[in-house]
């Protein structure tokens, strides 16, 4: 056996951690059983990538690299190990090879595409779907230069009318200049606009770009990994609304303004000489001013981001747990805790306002003196005869030019920069969480699982949590049934989790059909392996797309089906929507019992070929838990593995293996009666002979 195509460049764009476009999947057909490197360049071609091919010794520091080794087929080369042996990452394994000069290693040059995982910073995701747009970039510094250069003759302008129309009464040259000036005026107008729309475009581009690495990166966050409040998390991957905002903003232009500022005041220098030493002083007081600010105003806006974030994170609770609070008086409690937190935004964002109406009233400040200062400096040129009185109303205009943008846009810029540079460090902690699909991972593709499950030496602890699961050994074979009880807390459903790759375990490994399951494709794990979760939610949508979630579209007459198996059909037939029946966030609107019946109904569907129920009938009557459960075994055929857990003693009797958890560990495992035997609680009696004897009662749910 090789590594298909698929496999070989999903692991070999890992280890460059390069995220790849979901769609080159399509090539999948297309197997490099043999030494086709042709095809592999064509390929290639055919996606837009680039590859080399070398014969020549690699160097160190140009692994990792493609290479087809006759033995094992395409495989990927790691690194050197000595001198002269490579290692291998084969499809039997790491292998070392000796290195001779027929084996011929490839490159696979990637489009730049999001980065994975790991090292990447919320800054640069942003900087390169900025990047990305140089035209835009480019289109947008040629407008900020035409208006500059307008700017520029405005103040031309005016000494020209003030220093050659007035004294000479010609106003015909006055007219022409005005007409000029007027044409200047709307063309500025003009580009501001152009210029403002083309960036508004561009700037929804980039939001839906980078909202879509966030929400899709939010999605991969591993189950265990994530933080304990949804809404505060839901409010971090906001944060990009605030960053997207300021790097859109029209108030960024100061920055392409910033240059300018020296422009106007060498102009100033050669119409003024001397004067030009005012906008000298003003101008970097007034950036001192502003970078000052904005150290002040840093830890206000990253404490009302954090509490605000907060807050967010406690209306969804409130909203969410609605009923609870409710019914147990708890509407005072959360009021208070809203309270607390809502003043302490406020406390928060006064102070932020404070220091950004200080920095307004400064930066005018340094404006008014900037000017008077020109106008006083000026009239000392005049009299000394070194300026015409034209050359100071001109300095005058380009003095407000130079400090003008800055003063205009700075304050509201450095409390957006402050909220932004928060959100920063919200989302670059989301993006150093762990992921479904861990970079240090290569990527099997599992087609076809049969459902065996192994843990070798597993131990996991919830974070903060000094407690866990400690699980040296155990082994499912493919089409076991296994039920796994215990004492509440125990750690069943987690045992069920690590199973189903949703949690990874913090040592050991867990392995389905021999492969750690994390590195087992997404797509193919989720797909073979079903986990139905104790607490089952729907999503907002209709009856159909629920029972429909993740899997191919299904005839209508196959849905109705299956769900004639879990009694879900009686809801189908006694609604006038039928499959259409809308479905409200978590599936409000249905019961309980209802909800599970859609989930299970959905897994009779799924096909899956290892099956983990958490206490899937907890929410039903017994007659639709026995008709379901057999509903379930029957679809899902003797090769499938099942594994349950249960606090009903009747369903283990569906199982004919039994584990039982005790504090995260596995104190009992064997075939079902057995184990229930010596479960039996025992007792001490007296024979009729006076003999003294053990025996075990009754089991008791
Ligand atoms: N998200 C979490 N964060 C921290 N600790 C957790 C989390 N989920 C569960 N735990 C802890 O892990 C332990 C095992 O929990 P688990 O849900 O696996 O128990 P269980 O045996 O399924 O319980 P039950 O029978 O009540 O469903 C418990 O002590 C629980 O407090």
């Amino acid at each position: 056996m090789t590594f298909r195509f698929v496999d070989l460049i999903a692991a070999y764009a890992q280890r460059n951690k390069v995220a790849l476009d979901p769609n080159w999947m399509g090539t999948e057909s297309i197997n490099l059983t043999v030494d086709d490197s042709a095809a592999l360049a064509s390929l290639c071609e055919e996606l837009g990538w680039k590859c080399a091919a070398n014969s020549a010794r690699p160097r160190a520091h140009h692994f990792p690299l493609l290479a087809f080794v006759s033995e094992y087929g395409w495989t990927i080369a790691e690194s050197w190990t000595n001198e002269a042996q490579i290692r291998l990452i084969t499809t039997k394994g790491v292998v070392e090879v000796d290195w001779t000069n027929s084996i011929t290693f490839w490159t696979v040059d990637f489009p730049k595409l999001a980065k994975i995982e790991g090292t990447e910073r919320a800054i640069n995701i942003f900087w390169s779907a900025i990047l990305k747009r140089k035209t835009i970039i480019v289109d947008a510094t040629i407008a900020t230069i035409v208006i500059n250069l307008i700017a520029l003759v405005t103040s031309i302008y005016s000494m020209q009318v003030y220093d050659r129309v007035i004294p000479r009464a010609g106003y015909s040259t006055l007219l022409v200049l005005t007409a000029g000036m007027v044409f200047a005026l709307i063309v500025d107008m003009v580009i501001r606009n152009t210029r403002a729309m083309m960036i508004d475009r561009e700037a929804g581009n980039i939001d839906s770009e980078i909202s879509e690495f966030f929400y899709a990166r939010m999605q991969s966050v591993r189950l265990d990994a994530r933080p304990a409040s949804v809404g505060t998390m839901a409010a971090q991957l906001r944060g990009t609304d605030q960053v997207r905002s300021l790097m859109s903003s029209a108030s960024l232009f100061v920055i392409a303004d910033l240059p300018f500022a020296f422009l106007f005041m060498v102009v100033m220098a050669w119409l003024g000489g001397i004067v030009a030493i005012v906008p000298l002083i003003a101008f970097p007081l007034a950036l001192g001013l502003a970078a000052m600010m904005a150290r002040f105003i840093r830890e206000d806006t990253a404490a009302a981001q954090v509490t605000g974030n907060r807050k967010n994170g406690q209306l969804v609770e409130a909203l969410d747990a609605a009923e609870t609070i409710k019914a147990n008086s708890g509407g005072w409690h959360m009021l208070a805790n809203w309270n607390r937190l809502n003043d302490e935004v406020h406390g928060h964002d006064i102070q932020v306002k404070r220091w950004s109406t200080l920095s307004g009233s400064g930066f005018s400040l340094i404006q008014q003196l900037s000017y008077v200062g020109v106008v006083c400096v000026g009239a000392f040129q005049v009299a000394s005869g070194n300026m015409t009185m034209g050359a100071v109303i001109a300095c005058s205009i380009l003095s407000g030019r130079v400090n003008g943008p800055l003063i205009a846009s700075l304050p509201t810029l450095i409390v957006q920069w402050g909220y932004a540079r928060s959100s920063l460090t919200a989302l670059d902690g989301i993006l150093t969480m762990p992921s479904d699909q861990p970079t240090d991972f290569t990527t099997v593709r599992q087609t076809e699982i049969r459902g065996s499950l192994k843990f070798e030496n597993v131990k996991f602890a919830h974070q903060g949590s000094r407690h866990g699961l400690n699980l040296p050994t155990l082994k499912i074979t493919p089409g076991e049934r296994i039920g796994i009880i215990g004492p509440v807390g125990s750690g069943k459903s987690t045992l069920l989790k690590l199973m189903a790759g949703l949690y990874a375990s913090n040592e050991g490994h867990v392995l389905l059909d021999g492969v750690d399951v994390r590195q087992i494709a997404e797509e193919d794990l989720r797909s073979q392996v079903c986990y139905f979760p104790q607490h089952y939610r729907l999503i907002t949508g209709s009856l159909r797309s629920n029972l429909n979630l993740g899997l191919a579209a299904q005839d209508d007459d196959i849905l109705l089906q299956a769900a004639s198996k879990t009694g879900l059909a009686e809801l189908v037939k006694n609604h006038p929507m039928g499959l259409d029946l809308p479905i409200s966030e978590g599936g409000n609107g249905l019961s309980g019992g209802q909800r599970v019946q859609v989930g299970l109904t959905r897994l009779i569907l799924a096909k899956p070929k290892l099956l983990l129920l958490d206490e899937p009938t907890a929410n039903l009557d017994q007659e639709s838990e026995a008709r379901i459960l057999s509903a379930i075994l029957e679809a899902i055929g003797p090769q499938c593995t099942l594994v349950f857990v249960t606090h009903k003693l009747p369903l283990v009797s569906l199982v004919n293996r039994l584990i039982v958890v005790t504090n995260g560990q596995i104190s009992l495992d064997g075939p079902t009666n057995a184990v229930l035997e010596r479960l039996r609680p025992k007792t001490e009696k007296t024979t009729n002979t006076g003999q003294r004897i053990i025996v075990r009662e009754q089991n008791h749910v």
